[in-house]
């Protein structure tokens, strides 16, 4: 199994390019089930997840092509198959992505359920909900998600939660119910914006996403289409964190500050100049220590869940105490564990993390456990004193592309380890291409 080792206490400098986003890439890919025509993708990361969806895709039936590492083509004329089984949908809770594109088009889907995880139990009650409200006759049973219809129809929606997953998988039914489809209390994260514009592309009629109500008038069917995944603005975050974290200057280049300001806030919340251009952003830290920083995270467009675990890594060695607040996931503080193992003071009181900052960490072997831990793991042993040794990486290759090749760019120490060995070359056993 592959690990990372760190030798912290370099800062970053330098510039990086971010990778096309996973979380929107997921969706997007699911939605090439409901073309009729080819589609191709651009920007789409190279990532364990998005293999993991290639591979789905294909044993449904889909033909796919890697064009290039990021670039890729789907022709889903006719599946022959409309289940999404347990072996792949296990490693990967996205999956649950195909069922409202595959029952909108072929009347039936067989999805395995995804179950729960690290940071908490994510049960999907309200996809369920709405695709029955839209005529959908759903049974579990033997953990699968075993839904039918004649044809969707349309449906006035009210999400009792706001659910990123759950407002793209009724958006994407929706695109070929009979009617309109109206979602209240819709997701209006950047990423559901991005599906809703390729499915455009494709010909669906849909207005309002980027607000919490979406309205999608169904079409008989969708087209193909060239689309290109917008940035990931978590992994530009993470980058930006690290240099933060270390006193660095790093430059991220093909991003969307725009996308970014609840994070950039806090970033110079923190201390940090920071100057952006419409698709790069620049940190600067002049060699400082980051102030530590309070946060709630939240849904769109406020702080992001999924960037709190490495800010509680900046603020375990940031001066000051702070109080990381989490409101969208009920486990998700497993990395607190891991990094008091480094010597960092942090105690939690139900959903919050108060850090007492300190001077420096000290390395010590941890293990990953969910994708965003990792991360913050990896930006702790950035800054730690000593060789820290992350185990189970197998999480952070979910969602970062070639992390330790972009962290050497900018001048860390890092490398990854095949097996039980813990010297091989820099960059070895990388699992970033896709292979569909
Ligand atoms: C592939 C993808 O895009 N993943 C993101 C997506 O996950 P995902 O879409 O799974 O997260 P949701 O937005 O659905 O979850 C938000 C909250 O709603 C709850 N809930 C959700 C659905 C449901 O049917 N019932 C229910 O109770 C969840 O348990 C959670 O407490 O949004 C999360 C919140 O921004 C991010 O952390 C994930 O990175
Ligand atoms: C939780 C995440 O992803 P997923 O929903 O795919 O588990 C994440 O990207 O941080």
């Amino acid at each position: 199994m592959d690990k990372l080792l760190i030798t912290g206490g370099r800062p970053l400098t330098g510039q990086v390019r971010a990778s096309g986003a996973k979380n929107a890439a997921l969706p997007i890919l699911a939605a090439t089930l409901l073309a009729g025509a080819p589609v191709t993708l651009g920007n789409v990361p190279p990532l364990r997840d998005i293999e993991t969806t290639l591979r789905l895709l294909r044993r449904m039936g889909a033909e796919l092509e890697l064009l290039t590492e990021d670039r890729v083509a789907v022709a889903a004329g006719e599946l022959k198959s409309f289940a999404a089984p347990y072996d792949l949908v296990k490693t990967m809770r996205a999956s649950i992505l195909v069922l409202g594109p595959v029952l909108a088009r072929y009347g039936q889907a067989d999805v395995s359920l995804p179950g729960g995880c690290a940071i908490g139990a994510r049960p999907v009650n309200l996809h369920l909900d709405g695709l029955r409200a839209m005529g959908a006759d759903i049974h579990v049973e033997g953990g699968y998600i075993r839904a039918r219809a004649k044809r969707l129809h349309g449906a006035c929606i009210v999400m009792d939660m706001v659910s990123v997953t759950g407002t793209e998988n009724l958006m994407m039914a929706a695109t070929l119910a009979q009617g309109e489809t109206l979602i209240e209390n819709a997701a209006r994260e950047p990423e559901v914006v991005d599906l809703a514009a390729f499915l455009c592309a494709l010909g669906a009629r849909i207005e309002g996403a980027g607000t919490d109500r979406i309205r999608v008038q169904g079409v008989a069917s969708l087209g193909g289409a060239h689309y290109e995944v917008m940035p990931d603005r978590i992994e530009t975050g993470t980058f930006l964190v690290a240099a933060a974290m270390t006193g660095g200057s790093i430059k991220v280049t093909h991003t969307r500050p725009d996308l970014l300001d609840a994070v950039l806030q806090k970033l110079r919340e923190a201390g940090a100049q920071i100057e952006s251009g419409d698709d790069w952003i620049s940190l600067d830290m002049r060699g400082r220590r980051p102030r530590a920083v309070d946060l709630h995270t939240a849904p769109y467009p406020a702080f992001p869940t999924d960037m709190q675990a490495q800010f509680c890594a900046m603020n375990a060695i940031a001066e000051g105490v702070g109080a990381v607040t989490e409101t969208i996931f009920e486990n998700r503080f497993m990395h607190v564990l891991e990094l008091q193992r480094m010597g960092a003071k942090i105690r939690i009181e139900g959903n919050v993390a108060i850090c007492v900052g300190v001077e420096a960490l000290t390395a010590a072997p941890v293990m990953a456990t969910d994708l965003r831990a990792s991360a913050g793991l990896v930006l702790a042993g950035l800054v730690a004193s000593g060789e820290t040794l992350i185990d189970r990486i197998y999480h952070l290759d979910r969602g970062y592309d070639k992390i330790e090749h972009k962290l050497s760019g900018l001048g860390a120490a890092i490398r990854r380890t095949s097996g039980s060995t813990a010297d091989a070359t820099s960059g070895a056993g990388v699992t970033g291409s896709p292979t569909p």
